[in-house]
């Protein structure tokens, strides 16, 4: 059973409060991201889990035993930090059977406890090692690094490196694998990879995963659920695309993904049943969100703007006039800052070969489609 539930979990250093009434349950099998800045709280989050921080309260399940007691060595959780902290003399191989060898030493009996010593002292497989050697082959296999075994770390890329440690995590066939900003020290390009191939291990051995970063885009490309941190509390706990159409707060909807934030005020509801909102003097917009406030915030995102020339023809259903300030050419897509009036937007259009990247200074409108327009 490798569902994991915390219960109203608080965590102070020196007074200091670094944890605030924390309440998660992470189902077995999950693929679960801790997404916030720095100091939020994500990694102490984590290390209550695993049993290396101790909480000032609160109640942490592994399955459906409670944990606070049980030392870390006992709560059967693997573990990849973002420093792999492979042993440098040891090779791939030796690396993934260490930590076997260590629990066998712990369990087994005086003979198993001296020929795992005998092993870990002479570095070579003798007969008793036979279920040692096949698990460390199967775990290498997993992370397709099977052919590298006699390599020392040194001799591998960062990726590779990082492959090693996840398969010493998963060799013990733990019940939860903890991740900790496992992919920080890879370049983008590799972490990229990364990515697909940690979800494709994930998935296959199906085992429930806690995975702390500050990489929005990691969080949502990964996880089936991200939790949000801010200040050493949970913003908002949702499946990515929830996340990303229904931010509970500005908070979530700056640090998911990028977003023009206005600042409104709820004139009515027209006939259609759609708020409309003022977002200055002479302009305003229409939502179907619900809200019942009266000022508000007006959450849109960038490629929920479509951005017209004078040569589409429009109608004038939630446009604005604008002036583009300027265009960024990203590859996939275009950015067009664009002002309108005091206002500023960015929008983004995907970039479509033969087709003119528009000057600063052009004359648009942008189109907002009233389903896309969050007010909070
Ligand atoms: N051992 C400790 N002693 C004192 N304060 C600590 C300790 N560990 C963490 N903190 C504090 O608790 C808060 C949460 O830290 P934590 O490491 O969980 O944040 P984080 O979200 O993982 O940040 P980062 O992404 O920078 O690692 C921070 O204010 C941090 O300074």
């Amino acid at each position: 059973m490798g569902s994991v539930k915390i219960e109203h979990l608080n965590k102070q250093f020196n007074g200091n409060t670094a944890l605030e009434d924390v309440n998660l349950e992470i189902r077995e099998g999950e693929f679960f991201a801790l997404l916030g800045p720095s100091g939020c709280g994500k990694t102490t989050t984590m290390r209550c889990v695993a049993g290396f921080e101790t909480p000032t309260s609160g109640n942490i399940y592994i399955g459906d035993r409670n944990v606070n007691q049980i030392p870390a060595n006992q709560r059967n959780c693997g573990m990849v930090f973002q420093s792999y902290a492979l042993f440098p003399h040891l090779n791939v191989f030796e690396n993934v059977a260490y930590s076997l060898n260590i629990r066998r030493f712990y369990e087994g009996g005086l003979g198993t406890k001296l020929s795992t010593l005998a092993h870990l002292l002479n570095r070579r497989l003798g007969k008793v090692d036979r279920i040692t050697e096949q698990k460390v082959r199967d775990a290498l296999d997993f992370v397709e690094l099977g052919h590298l075994a006699d390599r020392l770390p040194g001799q591998l890329s960062g990726g590779q490196q990082q492959r090693v440690a996840l398969a010493r995590a998963l060799v013990m066939e733990p019940a939860v694998l903890l991740m900790d900003e496992p992919l920080s020290n890879l370049d983008k390009k590799l972490r990229n990879v990364m990515r697909v191939t940690i979800r494709q291990i994930q998935q296959k051995v199906g085992i429930t995963t806690i995975f702390v970063t500050h990489d929005q885009e990691e969080a949502m490309s990964m996880a089936d659920r991200v939790a949000v941190m801010h200040g050493g509390r949970l913003v908002q706990v949702d499946t990515p695309t929830a996340l990303y159409s229904n931010p509970v707060n500005k908070f979530v909807a700056d640090f998911v993904g990028s977003s023009n934030i206005l600042n409104g005020m709820v004139k009515g509801v027209n006939e259609s049943g759609e708020t409309v909102i003022r977002i200055d003097e002479n302009r305003q917009l229409r939502t179907t969100y619900p809200t019942t406030k009266k000022d508000v915030e007006v959450i849109i995102r960038p490629e929920s703007i479509r951005l017209l020339t004078s040569e589409h023809a429009a109608s004038d259903e939630n446009i604005l006039d604008g002036t583009i300030e300027l265009s960024t050419y990203l590859g996939p897509t275009i950015r067009y800052d664009v002002k309108v009036g005091e206002l500023r937007f960015e929008v983004d259009t995907v970039f479509e070969a033969g087709s003119p990247i528009l000057p600063s200074g052009t004359a648009v409108k942008l189109q907002i489609d009233p389903n896309r327009v969050v007010a909070l």
